[in-house]
């Protein structure tokens, strides 16, 4: 997005001029002919920079004032004025006032463009900051290629060019917010920031601070991380755990695009896509009057449910092998190899802390290792989570030694067939060939052991790899 100028000045001609130069070079220009538009303009969107005219006929204040004014609101925002001959002395008071600088009228195309450049160098970096970061966090990219993965990356797609709202479902670390901010990445809003704002982290006595800025006696105290966000995507991450009075508020904004900072009068406008994501049921947060049903229909414009890990176990290889070449990489070493046994364990376990537990699992273990070991990961270098809550049977082994032969055969048949088939979603051809069966054999066997038609749909499923 271009850097945003506003000229003021009384005469038409001038202002069309600047307005004119400072477009080819590609800045955004806006203009103001009066003292009360101008300061309208600023209230409404702050530009990146003020080129302020010291004589302002038939205005209610000069340009000094304006200044002030100006400096009042927004102490960071720099103003360069215009003066004319005579009136060097009026210019260089303005300089003692905050101005950034000051240009004698009629002047040069490129002394403007110079003093221009400089005077919005500060606003440039922290969007080009602001776009390194983007382009570095979106650097985590969105892996895995199940259907339930391919069928939100499909829609993420289909609404990045559209301003829709977006709610996201899904258990804690399933990557809700990866996927809002590849929404982000992939919207014509990328060039601005992804505000995420953590409604679990902020005390709800500081909610509304946070989120609209303050301000005192007119001026700007902090702005808020809804005007940090303008041009760009908020992210109210767990949004039901913000409170009742700020769930009103932000209402108010997603209707007018504006709101009034703390402690303000002023209406400061914003163009805000608003994305939320929620790890709890919203309709019950409703019934138990925890969260505003129209709030929810504002936000709920296109519905998104990420699944849990042990929903999509497709995707745990490439997920595994992702993190471990990421960790690896971090510790100066070639990304290991993942032996079968270990893959299986991985694959086969419940993950009820999501995607966020498998990467911490994949840190501690690279950690762990030791470094002439880390080519190689075997299943006995992982954390002993990963085994005891597999089977959710941690006695397994003591009850086997104390059953008669068939039935600890039975026993541990059934326990390394639940492992298989939840390794394969539930796939059963899959599973078959993986442990070299015929598919019918496997059927058999499975009812054989009471397992057809068991409790978890998925051991008997055709599942959806
Ligand atoms: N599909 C994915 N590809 C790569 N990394 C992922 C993926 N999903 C999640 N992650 C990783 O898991 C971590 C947790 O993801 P994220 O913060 O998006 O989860 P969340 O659903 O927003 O969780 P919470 O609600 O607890 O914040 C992220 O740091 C990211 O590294």
């Amino acid at each position: 997005m271009a850097l945003e100028i506003l000229i003021v000045d009384d005469e038409r001609d001038i202002r069309e001029l600047v307005a004119g130069v400072l477009s080819d070079e590609g800045y955004e220009c806006r203009t103001a002919g009066d003292s009360t538009s101008a300061l309208a303009e600023i209230d409404t969107r702050r530009p990146s920079l003020v080129l302020l005219d010291v004589w302002l006929h038939g205005s209610p204040m000069d340009g000094l004032e304006v200044l002030d004014a100006i400096k009042a609101r927004e102490p960071e925002l720099p103003v360069i004025i215009f003066s004319g001959h005579g009136n060097i002395d009026t210019a260089v008071a303005a300089i003692g006032r905050g101005a950034v600088d000051f240009i004698e009228k009629p002047f040069e195309a490129e002394k403007l463009l110079h003093l221009v450049g400089k005077a919005t160098e500060t606003d440039r970096l922290r969007r080009e900051n602001q776009q390194l970061r983007q382009d570095f966090s979106t650097g985590e990219e969105f892996t895995g290629s199940s259907a339930p993965i391919n069928q939100v990356r499909a829609t993420l797609k289909r609404i990045a060019n559209t301003g829709s709202r977006l709610l996201i479902s899904g258990a804690a670390g399933s990557g809700k917010e990866v996927a809002a901010r590849l929404l982000h990445a992939w919207s014509p809003r990328a060039g601005n920031a992804f505000v995420s704002v953590n409604s679990a982290r902020i005390t709800p006595e500081r909610f509304e601070q946070e989120l609209f800025g303050e301000e005192a006696e007119g001026a700007l105290v902090r702005p808020g991380l809804l005007e940090t966000a303008d041009g760009g995507t908020l992210y109210l991450d767990e949004v039901s755990d913000m409170p009742l009075s700020t769930q009103a508020r932000i209402l108010r904004v997603l209707t007018d695009q504006a709101f009034v900072r703390v402690g303000g009068t002023r209406q400061i406008r914003v163009d805000v896509r608003v994305v939320s994501s929620t790890s709890r049921d919203l309709e019950k947060e409703i019934a138990e009057r925890r969260f505003r049903e129209d709030l929810f229909y504002r936000l709920n414009v296109v519905p998104l449910t990420i699944p849990a890990l042990r929903e999509r176990r497709d995707d745990i290889p490439a997920l595994v092998d992702h993190f471990f070449a990421r960790y690896a990489n971090e510790q100066g070493v070639p990304p290991p190899q993942v032996s079968p046994e270990a893959m299986t364990a991985l694959q086969a376990y419940e993950w009820p802390g999501n995607v966020r537990q498998l990467r911490n699992v994949v840190e501690r273990t690279v950690i762990m290792a030791p470094r002439e070991k880390l080519g190689r990961i075997e299943a006995d270098m992982l954390p002993p989570e990963i085994f005891s809550a597999r089977g959710g049977n941690d006695s397994g082994a003591t009850v086997l030694m104390s059953a008669p032969l068939r039935e600890a055969r039975e026993s541990f048949e059934r326990e390394y067939l639940r492992v298989q088939i939840r390794r394969f979603s539930g796939n059963i051809s899959k599973t078959a060939s993986f442990i070299g069966m015929e598919r019918s054999a496997l059927h058999r066997k499975l009812k054989l052991l009471g397992m057809s038609g068991g409790r978890e749909g998925e051991e008997t499923g055709e599942g959806t790899a």
